[in-house]
């Protein structure tokens, strides 16, 4: 890791750095939908860190390397070109050394990658080099703050941030809200793969259980506006502690 990039995580409140919001969570709890409408009204950036997963795999998949092997990951990661917007509507690119970079938006969200993802994200050094990267978007966004969403991002890409949350929901909820964006699929097959890609990333890092010091937001009961007004109402008590005003 460079000393840059340790800066960027450890430095956080430090003049000019950006308000971190570290929010993880299962697949369908909210996370990204309610970070990037959370980002939007708080004119902060979002990172969206399961994107770069998915584009890792896409990229993997396109190029025949073995998903399993993680120094032929690693390799691959040598010679990609990622990129994604951190405000606006996302937009994803990968490229290959040499190569023009392909817009991957829509490509790393088909049903056919999301089952794959769990073979790259479970590789310790693949982990370590994103998080790494994760770090450097950050600390180069030039952003007043930027919601981070994940799944170890309030854990070990920034244990360190002033806002720390978890975000979960019932898999029955989270199957209904995937569900509606899947067509094709039913309700019992999308519940199925969530809860099977769910077990394999719950052995790598603990995305169910809130760490010490971290906020458990249950969205099971909550619609879309009252969960991004929670995560509002939980970033603002940290940026104005009672008794204070701007
Ligand atoms: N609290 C909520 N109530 C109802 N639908 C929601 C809620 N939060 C998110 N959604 C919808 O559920 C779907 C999945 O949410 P998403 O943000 O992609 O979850 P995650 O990033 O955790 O996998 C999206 O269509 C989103 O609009
Ligand atoms: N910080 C992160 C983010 C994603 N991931 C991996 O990337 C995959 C896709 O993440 P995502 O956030 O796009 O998934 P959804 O919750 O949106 O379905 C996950 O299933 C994990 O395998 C991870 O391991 N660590």
């Amino acid at each position: 890791m460079t000393d840059a990039a340790t800066n960027a995580a450890h430095d956080v409140g430090a003049p000019g750095d950006p308000i971190l919001v570290a929010i993880d969570g299962p697949a369908g709890s909210g996370k990204s939908s309610v970070s990037r409408a959370s980002a939007d009204r708080l004119g902060f950036g979002i990172l969206d860190t399961g994107a770069a997963y998915r584009a890792l795999a896409w990229i993997a998949l396109q190029a025949g390397v073995d998903l399993d092997t993680e120094a032929a990951v690693v390799q691959l990661m040598d010679a990609w070109a990622f990129s994604i917007t951190m405000r606006g509507e996302q937009r994803v690119t990968v490229g290959l050394a040499g190569a023009e970079p392909i817009d991957a938006t829509a490509a790393i969200r088909e049903h056919s990658v999301s089952g794959q993802v769990s073979r790259v994200s479970k590789h310790p050094v693949v982990r370590e080099r994103l998080n790494e990267m994760f770090r450097e978007l950050v600390a180069a966004s030039g952003l007043p703050g930027v919601v981070i969403e994940g799944r170890d991002i309030t854990t070990v890409v920034a244990p360190d941030a002033p806002v720390r949350i978890l975000m979960t929901a019932s898999a029955e909820a989270r199957a209904s809200r995937r569900a509606g964006e899947l067509e094709g699929l039913s309700h019992a097959q999308v519940l199925a793969d969530i809860a099977a890609r769910d077990a394999k990333d719950a052995l790598v890092v603990d995305f169910f259980n809130p760490a010490p010091g971290v906020t458990l937001v249950d969205t099971s009961d909550l619609n879309f506006e009252q969960s991004v007004q929670t995560v509002i109402d939980i970033v603002e008590a940290v940026r104005l502690p009672a008794g204070k005003s701007e």
